[in-house]
């Protein structure tokens, strides 16, 4: 089935719109490419270094240029339920080397912030940011220079996309994701989030609310809603960087160890050495990332990928707008409820059918480039299976089903829960934003009402518990974006905003920062571009002004005159609060130096 029209003609604009750079970029990495193995050009004392602490045959094999050397980069720490399991994995990775002939070693480390430990903290500010000093490490690793190939050890919200970033910046080696899997399932995900209202509205006492969210992140294993981490897992699968099948199985299990040790095999053989040579930069193109667009909207995924996933295609010169991921909103049904879409997490995601299940779908009617490389060799049908445990400890995969195991969870192409996907860009105004309408229900996509203005997310609760937000209000939170404090998550919005929502106010939020991908019921116009930093109108909204968010037309206005809206001063904010403590101040450079969130809040591109 060749693909819808409608998207091969915006992935023919990405392509257009991005030939300087990616004809740059794929020059780069061919030129690299083309030095062979690349630890030959190390001098004796480089490579005697390199190989220093391997066994005897090891270092015959290192000295030489036919054996093939893995280099990890592992994002381990026990802070991140979803990276604990990592800890064992270099390992296993090492003796699934020595099987295939190879040779595996950690190239680096990489740090990891668990977005859940600062949710509401001040380590939040930092938590953006993190992404691209991931990538920056994991280039102090890879610049050893001693690899043939890669395995990305990853999952979660920033740490995948710095890894990919660092993935396309070495394009000339495979790479290979290994991810750990989700945590089984533990109370379900809408009960955490009616106990955290209770409790905000003081009805219960902490240790009640403590006891139901440790019930929820109860082990080892990604968090089960369908957040970022749980996107970028979705995201790397449809676009060829996983072993087929291997998002979704949970840590600790037999097929979890094959995945990893045939994604090991996997990148061993298709190094330069082999005759499968597949790098990473030459790998993908505008068909795989438009793939990964796909995947978020079909499956109602984190908003946090409409920056993530923009910086991730620039570092491969691919240049993906606000603008394409908007119109392929339109064309993209959506095809899973999980939460906070919907009640099921990402367990029942994958019993009902998981990603296979969702490209074979999209396969069915050509609303997925089948076209593309991966990882597991050309074409995307690959990837439509089912994964289970085969003989003696090795990865067995059969079609994925043509009807879903659970069609509240998963539909059919020809009946999707919404026609559309679900992330729309906002213009107007203010400015540009996004919003993710996959989670509000219909009669909230358009909200008109008077502007309360907050400076930050606690001054929100706080005139929450005043009881001063009654009636129909939009909460414009700002200076929250990037060069102001980092643009953290403000997740925390969501129980409040929840609660008088659910009193049957209509309220909406707007902000230049960010939201959890675990966010969703009340309509947020968020990373709104130009900040309120940078003067952007945003800080020009006065208290009271009335404000039109209208998510059917993509519109976002405050209805002052132009002349009134040019004639005003922008607000400023005391931001001194932000530049200290738990390591803001090592951050500065960041802030000063990053890009808008249109490009991906980056500073390695603007
Ligand atoms: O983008 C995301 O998916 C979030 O950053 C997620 O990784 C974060 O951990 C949530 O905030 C945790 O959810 P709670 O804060 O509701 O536990
Ligand atoms: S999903 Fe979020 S809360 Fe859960 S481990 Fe990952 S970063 Fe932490």
């Amino acid at each position: 089935m060749t693909v819808d029209p409608r998207i091969a003609a915006i992935t023919a604009r990405i392509v257009e719109r991005s030939k300087p750079s990616r004809e740059l970029y794929l020059h780069r990495v061919r030129n690299a490419a083309a030095k062979g193995v690349h630890r030959s050009v190390l001098g004796c004392g480089n490579l005697a270094h390199g190989f220093a602490v391997c066994s005897p045959s090891e270092k015959v094999a290192l000295s030489g240029d036919t054996v093939p050397n893995l280099g990890i980069i592992t994002s381990y720490n026990d802070m991140l339920s979803a990276h604990q399991p990592f800890e064992t994995y270099p390992a296993m990775i090492r003796e699934a080397a020595a099987q295939a002939g190879g040779i595996a070693q950690v190239a680096g480390g990489v740090p990891a912030m668990c977005d859940g430990v600062t949710q509401g903290q001040p380590g939040m500010e930092l938590s953006l940011f993190s992404r691209d000093l991931i990538a920056m490490a994991a280039g102090i690793g890879l610049s050893h220079n001693m690899f043939d190939s890669t395995v990305y050890l990853g999952v979660c919200d920033k740490i995948v996309p710095g890894l990919m970033i660092a993935a396309m910046t070495f394009g000339h080696l495979p790479a290979v994701f290994i991810p750990a899997g989700p945590m089984t399932t533990g109370l379900p995900n809408d009960e955490k989030a009616r106990v955290r209202q209770l409790y905000a509205e003081g009805k219960i006492g902490r240790d009640e609310l403590l006891d139901a969210e440790s019930k929820s992140y109860h082990g080892p294993g990604t968090c089960t809603f369908y957040g970022t981490a749980n996107s970028n897992q979705m995201v790397m699968e449809i676009m060829g960087f996983h072993m087929p099948g291997a998002s979704f199985i949970n840590p600790g299990t037999p097929l979890r160890d094959a995945l990893t040790r045939e994604a090991t095999k996997r990148a061993l053989a298709i190094t330069a050495l082999g005759n499968e040579f597949t790098p990473a930069g030459e790998m993908i193109d505008e068909r795989s990332i438009v793939n990964g667009v796909i995947g978020l909207h079909a499956t109602g995924g984190s908003t946090n990928h409409t920056m993530h996933l923009v910086a991730m295609a620039r570092a491969a010169g691919i240049m993906l707008t606000w603008q394409d991921i908007s119109e392929l909103s339109d064309i993209i049904p959506l095809l899973a409820r999980v939460y906070p879409n919907g009640l099921a997490d990402v367990n029942h995601f994958h019993a009902a059918g998981g990603i296979g299940y969702l490209i074979g779908q999209l396969l069915k009617t050509g609303m997925i480039h089948e076209d593309v490389r991966t990882v597991f060799g050309h074409g995307l049908q690959a990837y439509a299976i089912d994964v289970k445990l085969g003989e003696n400890g090795t990865v067995a995969r059969e079609r994925a089903p043509d009807v879903s195991h659970d069609p509240k969870v998963l539909a059919t192409i020809d009946k999707p829960f919404q026609t559309t996907g679900g992330l729309k860009m906002l213009t107007g105004n203010l400015g540009k934003a996004v919003i993710k309408i996959s989670a509000v229900k219909p009669e909230r996509h358009i909200i008109e009402a008077p502007a309360k203005i907050f400076h930050d997310q606690a001054s929100l609760n706080d005139a929450f518990k005043e009881g001063k937000l009654e009636g129909n209000f939009v909460a414009v939170v700002r200076f929250q974006g990037p060069k102001a404090n980092g643009m953290p998550e403000l997740h925390k919005l969501t129980t409040v905003l929840g609660i008088l929502q659910d009193r049957g106010q209509m309220v909406a939020l707007i902000t230049d920062g960010r939201m959890s991908g675990a966010s969703g019921k009340v309509p947020s116009a968020i990373h709104m571009t130009p900040e309120a930093k940078d003067g952007g109108p945003i800080s020009k909204i006065r208290e009271g002004d009335i404000i039109r968010l209208d998510a059917t037309t993509g519109e976002i206005n405050v209805l002052v005159s132009d002349a009134e809206l040019d004639a005003r001063e922008p607000a400023e904010a005391d931001l001194s609060g932000n530049e200290f403590g738990m390591g803001r101040e090592l951050f500065a450079p960041f802030r000063a130096m990053t890009g808008a969130a249109e490009h991906g809040a980056s500073v390695f591109f603007h």
